[in-house]
């Protein structure tokens, strides 16, 4: 490494090598075919590179999209493409990146929380990010399960290209996304990147179709999928592999459920983003063949811990102290009173002696109501130093609807 390391933010002349760069990062040749597909959703001015001598070998995004929280959608910094340059690992880089990433998104004093998906888990807690959501990955041998029930009358599915149910689909995301945590808005062109549907992105697998459940009411759920041909010595091994599936009614995802493990030639659906709370496992006749896995999915940073109290709602009336540590933004650090139920939140600093103490790291875990307090008190990661108050906060920091985060960014 020479000593000509510099930290700067990225311009739109930036993009090819940039491209490049977070491909060799993450072991991968920049594809042709979606090279220029990035450029619809990068932000260069919320970019930054380490270069060394000019060259890029560092960098770290931010996109600026909202996220659902318990009873609100509030703006998040979502990190991503962060990538250091092999010859240039461990000393320091990416810390650096993280800490001008954090920073401007601080100042910028509109984001109360940054949000990312992990590559390796071991990485972001020095930073401050609390795990803060899980996602369920299925395996499901198609002939080895039934959903049970039977589509309503008036209830329909109907099969497209994901392009020409597009609206549909975006009205269906828009109204869930407001009923559960974890989700993130898709402004300006995030629609168009997600189902340009680039060879590039479908790994052996076909084109992306969507089905659409409706009633006489209007398309009520979807599930976009794509599908492999696949022949074993017994006969036809198909698999459908699902992108997303959100419903909002339980006919709905009935309906969707029953198509995907009802497909012709196919033996095995994958889908990778379940919530953990889905009602999927209470409606096959043999949950055992619904072969799931839990994985992290959302990492959450509190920027501003008064900021990010008082945006989301709560379970049940809560008045308490929380002394919080962050060990770098000091305007974090300190005791913060939040009074507050499922309608309004108020969040003061105070002198009065805390109920609980915890760092930002478990803050960020809480945060999306998918984590208990219970949990972290558990683990030693939270402080209880009312009795009772770690009971009264886990009631007030859960919600009805676990986090659930469908898409990679
Ligand atoms: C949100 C996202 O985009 S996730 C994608 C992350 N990127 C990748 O996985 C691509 C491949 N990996 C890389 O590009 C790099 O290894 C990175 C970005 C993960 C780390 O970059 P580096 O510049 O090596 O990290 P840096 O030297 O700043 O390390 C900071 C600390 O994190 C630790 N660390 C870094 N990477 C890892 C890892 N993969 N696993 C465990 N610990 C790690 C370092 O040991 C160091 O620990 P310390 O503070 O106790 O000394």
């Amino acid at each position: 490494m020479t000593n000509d390391l510099v930290l700067r933010t990225a311009t739109d002349a930036d993009y090819a090598e940039l491209e490049a760069h977070i491909a060799n990062a993450f072991l991968e040749d920049v594809d042709e075919d979606t090279a220029d597909h990035n450029r619809m959703i990068f932000e260069p001015g919320r970019t930054q590179l380490m270069t060394d001598a000019g060259r890029i070998v560092g960098s770290g995004l931010i996109l600026t999209r909202d996220l659902s929280v318990p009873g609100g959608v509030i703006p998040a910094a979502h990190v991503t493409g962060v990538g250091v340059a092999s010859t240039h690992r461990r000393r320091g880089v990416l810390t650096t990146l993280m800490n001008a990433m954090l920073t401007e998104a601080h100042d910028r004093g509109t984001e109360p929380l940054a949000v990312l998906w992990a590559s390796e888990g071991a990485i972001y807690g020095r930073y401050g990010y609390g795990l803060a959501s899980w996602r369920v990955s299925y395996e499901i041998g198609s002939r080895d399960i039934t959903v049970g029930g039977s589509t309503p009358d008036g209830g329909r599915l109907r099969t497209a290209a994901t392009r020409d149910v597009l609206d549909d689909v975006r009205a269906v995301f828009d109204r869930v996304l407001v009923q559960r945590p974890g989700l993130s808005t898709r402004p300006g062109q995030w629609w168009e990147y997600l189902t340009a549907d680039p060879k590039g992105w479908r790994r052996g697998m076909s084109s992306e179709r969507t089905v659409v459940y409706e009633d006489d009411g209007g398309v009520r759920g979807y599930a976009r999928y794509r599908l492999k041909s696949g022949w074993n010595e017994t006969g036809p091994d198909g698999e459908v592999r699902v992108t997303e599936l959100l419903a909002e009614t339980p006919e709905a995802h009935a309906a969707l459920w029953r198509f995907l493990t009802s497909v012709d030639l196919v033996r095995t659906v994958k889908y990778a983003h379940g919530p953990v709370d889905d009602p999927l496992p209470h409606l096959v006749n043999n949950p055992d063949a619904l072969v799931g896995s839990a994985g992290a999915s959302l990492w959450v940073r509190i920027l501003d811990v008064a900021g990010a109290l008082a945006a989301r709602r709560y379970a049940a009336p809560v008045d308490v102290v929380l002394e919080v540590t962050d060990p770098t933004f000091a305007g974090n650090t300190g005791r913060w009173r939040l009074v507050a139920d499922d309608a309004k939140a108020d969040v003061t600093p105070t002198d009065a002696d805390a109920d609980l103490a915890l760092d930002v790291r478990a803050l960020g875990s809480l945060y999306l109501g998918g984590v208990s307090a219970a949990t972290l008190a558990a683990g030693g990661l939270v402080t209880e130093r009312t009795p009772g108050s770690v009971a009264r906060l886990s009631t007030a920091f859960g919600w009805h609807r676990a986090p659930v985060t469908v898409e990679v960014f």
